[in-house]
C-alpha cells in the first residue's frame, strides 16, 4: 500500500515537471525567435546609421570628431556646424565604439529627421537656438523613448514600443537636444554588470573579458570608447557611479526629488524607498553641470510633474568658494575596499585640502544593517515580481547567482542562514534580507525613515556640508563577478537609501604597486573578498574613481566638489 502511493506521488511529481518542462521549453523557442526578429532590427538600425554617416565627407567629421563639449554646442550655436553633420558624425562615433564593446541597443533613425528640422528652423534670422540645439545625447534603454522599446533586458518586452516619451525626453528635444542612440542594461536592471539575452554582453573597452559595469554600462562603455559625448544614465543602486567608475568617466545620481518619474518603470515598480533617478554621464564633470544646469534653468518639469518640486540650478551654490567641512572614509565597516579603492579616497581627500577644505573622518553608522534594509527595500518583494518575469523569459547565464537567490524560498533561505552564519558569517547575516511579510517590510521602511533622520542629524550637528568615500570595492570586474558580489553595493546603496546626491569622478589608475599592496595588506578572509582579491588581479592600467555625496537639493555642491577633485587630478 505504502509503495503504491509513493509510486503514484513520484509518477504525479514527475508528470508535473515533465509538463512544465515542455511548457518552458516551448517558450524557449518562441523566445529565441523573438531574439533573432529584435537582433535583425537592430543589425538594420546600424546599417542605417551607417548610410547616413557615410553621407558626410571625412574631412567635416573628423574636425567635429575632435571637439570636446563646449566646442561641439559653441560651433552648433554659432552655426559653424549643422546638426545634421553633428549627429552624423555621432552615428559613426557610436558605430565605432559598438564594435568594440557591443553598448548599441538601437540606433534612433528619427535622429536624422529631427537635425534636418532644426537645421531648416534655423535658417530663418529671427529663430532663436534653444539651448541643447542640436547636441547629440545617448540614452539607457530604459529611459523612455517614443516609438522605442524599454526591455530591460527581458525578451518578453520586445517589440512593445513606448507611446510617449518620457518627461525628461520631453524636455530634452524641447531644448534640441538629439537622442540618437539607446545603450545596453543588464536584463532586470538590478545588477553592475552589463548582459541581457536580448543585446548581448556590452564589454569595457580596455578588456573584452571584464564589464563596463551597470546597469548603465551601454552608456559607460559608449562615453569611454568615445561614441557618445553625453548620456543619460539611471542609478537605483550605483548604476551611474560604478559605471563611471569602472571606465573612468564621470556621472551623477541627483536625489530623485529633482526629476519625474512619470510613466518611468524602473526594475520593480511599487518601489517607494530605495529611490532610482536618471543622470547625466560624460567624460568631464564640466559637461554634467552644463546638462544640468540647463534642464533645472526654470520649473518646466514641475509644470509636466507637479510632484517635482520647484526647485531651479542654484549657480551660486557652485561657484561658491566657501570652503567646507567634508567627512570621508575609506572602509564602510561591512566590505573593506582593495587598496587602489582606498588609495583613490587618500588622493581625493589631500586635493580637497589642497584647495582649502576640512576634511574630517566620518563613517555612517551600521552599514551592515543599512545594507540588509537596502537589499530587502530595493527587491520589495523578495525578489517575487522580477522571478516570475524571467521565468517566463530567457535568463542571462551572467545573473544566474541572483536568480538563484530570488528563487530559494525565503522560509529556506533563513533556515540555511543559520548554518552558512558559522562559516561565512557575512552571507548568512544577509540571508536575513529578503522577506514576504508586510509586518517585516513596513518595519524596514521605518528603520529606513529613521536611519534618514539619524544621518541627517550627525551631519547637521557636526556641519558636515558632503561625503567622499569609494565607490565600489575593486577595479571593473570580470562579467560574471557582479552577480555574485552584489554585497559590494554598499558603498552605492546606501545614498540611494538616503535619497542623496552621489556622483563619481575619476582619480586615479590602479599601479604594480597597487597590485603588490593588493597581494600583501587585502586578506581574502571570506570567499568574498576572495572573489574581490581574484578578481582584481591583473587590472594594472584600470580607472578607479571615488564618489561624493551631498543630501538632497544640494546636487551643485556634490558637482562642485567633484569638479575640484577632477581639477586637482588633470590640471584642467
Ligand atoms: C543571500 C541573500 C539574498 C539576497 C538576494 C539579493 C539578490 C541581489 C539583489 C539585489 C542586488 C542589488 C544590486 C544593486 C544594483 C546596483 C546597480 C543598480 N541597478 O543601480
Amino acid at each position: 500500500m505504502i509503495l503504491l502511493l509513493l509510486t503514484t506521488v513520484l509518477a504525479l511529481a514527475a508528470a508535473y515537471f515533465y509538463r512544465f518542462w515542455s511548457v518552458r521549453e516551448k517558450r524557449q523557442v518562441e523566445l529565441r525567435k523573438i531574439v533573432e526578429r529584435k537582433r535583425a532590427e537592430r543589425a538594420e538600425s546600424v546599417k542605417f546609421a551607417k548610410q547616413s554617416a557615410e553621407k558626410l565627407d571625412v574631412e567635416t567629421r573628423n574636425k567635429i570628431a575632435s571637439l570636446e563639449y563646449s566646442e561641439l554646442k559653441e560651433g552648433l550655436q554659432s552655426g559653424t556646424i549643422s546638426c545634421i553633420d553633428a549627429v552624423r558624425t555621432y552615428y559613426f562615433k557610436a558605430i565605432q565604439a559598438n564594435e568594440k564593446t557591443n553598448s548599441v541597443c538601437m540606433f534612433v533613425k528619427e535622429a536624422e529627421q529631427w537635425a534636418m528640422e532644426w537645421d531648416e528652423k534655423a535658417k530663418d534670422p529671427e529663430f532663436k537656438k534653444p539651448p541643447m540645439f542640436g547636441l547629440p545625447m545617448s540614452l539607457k534603454e530604459c529611459v523612455p523613448l517614443q516609438g522605442y522599446d524599454q526591455t530591460r533586458g527581458f525578451v518578453q518586452d520586445t517589440f512593445h514600443p513606448t507611446e510617449t516619451d518620457a518627461v525628461l525626453v520631453q524636455q530634452l528635444k524641447k531644448l534640441g537636444a538629439i537622442p540618437y542612440v539607446q545603450t545596453n542594461v543588464p536584463q532586470s536592471l538590478l545588477s553592475y554588470n552589463c548582459s541581457n539575452p536580448v543585446f548581448g554582453t556590452t564589454n569595457h573597452p580596455m578588456d573584452k573579458s571584464r564589464t563596463s559595469g551597470g546597469s548603465s554600462g551601454g552608456e559607460s562603455a559608449l562615453i569611454s570608447a568615445d561614441g557618445s559625448i553625453l548620456g543619460i544614465g539611471g542609478d537605483v543602486g550605483g548604476s551611474i557611479r560604478i559605471p563611471c567608475a569602472y571606465t573612468g568617466t564621470t556621472g551623477i545620481k541627483p536625489s530623485h526629488l529633482r526629476f519625474s518619474h512619470r510613466g518611468v518603470c524602473g526594475s520593480v515598480p511599487g518601489r517607494p524607498l530605495i529611490n532610482s533617478n536618471d543622470g547625466p554621464m560624460s567624460t568631464r564633470v564640466e559637461t554634467n553641470v552644463d546638462f544640468l544646469r540647463t534642464v533645472w534653468a526654470d520649473t518646466w518639469i514641475t509644470e509636466q510633474d507637479p510632484y517635482v518640486p520647484p526647485v531651479t540650478w542654484n549657480e551660486e551654490a557652485y561657484k561658491s568658494d566657501k570652503k567646507l567641512k567634508i567627512g570621508y572614509y575609506t572602509d564602510d565597516g561591512w566590505f573593506t575596499p582593495t587598496p587602489v579603492c582606498q588609495r583613490a579616497v587618500m588622493e581625493a581627500k589631500q586635493i580637497l585640502e589642497d584647495a582649502g577644505h576640512t576634511l574630517i573622518p566620518f563613517r555612517p553608522p551600521r552599514v551592515p544593517e543599512v545594507l540588509i534594509m537596502f537589499l530587502r527595500a530595493v527587491c520589495v518583494d523578495a525578489g517575487k515580481f522580477l522571478s516570475n518575469k524571467l521565468m517566463n523569459d530567457i535568463i542571462d547565464p551572467l545573473l544566474y547567482t541572483q536568480v538563484v537567490l530570488w528563487m530559494v524560498p525565503v522560509r529556506v533561505q533563513r533556515f540555511l542562514a543559520s548554518f552558512i552564519r558559522v562559516f561565512f558569517p557575512r552571507l548568512g547575516n544577509l540571508m536575513n534580507a529578503m522577506t514576504l511579510s508586510t509586518v517585516e517590510l513596513r518595519n524596514t521602511y521605518a528603520d529606513i525613515e529613521a536611519y534618514r533622520s539619524e544621518m541627517a542629524a550627525l551631519m547637521i550637528d557636526q556641519k558636515i556640508d558632503a561625503l567622499l568615500c569609494p565607490v565600489t570595492v575593486t577595479p571593473a570586474l570580470p562579467h560574471v563577478a557582479p552577480s555574485k558580489l552584489f554585497a559590494g553595493t554598499s558603498y552605492t546603496g546606501i545614498f540611494n537609501l538616503l535619497d542623496y546626491a552621489a556622483g563619481s569622478v575619476n582619480v586615479t589608475h590602479v599601479t604594480k604597486q597597487d597590485e603588490l599592496d593588493l597581494e600583501s595588506d587585502y586578506e581574502a578572509s571570506d570567499p568574498w573578498y576572495a572573489l574581490a582579491k581574484n578578481s582584481s588581479r591583473g587590472t594594472i592600467g584600470f580607472p578607479i574613481g571615488v564618489q561624493v555625496a551631498t543630501p538632497p537639493y544640494r546636487e551643485e555642491t556634490c558637482l562642485r566638489i567633484m569638479r575640484e577633485i577632477e581639477f586637482g587630478v588633470t590640471g584642467k
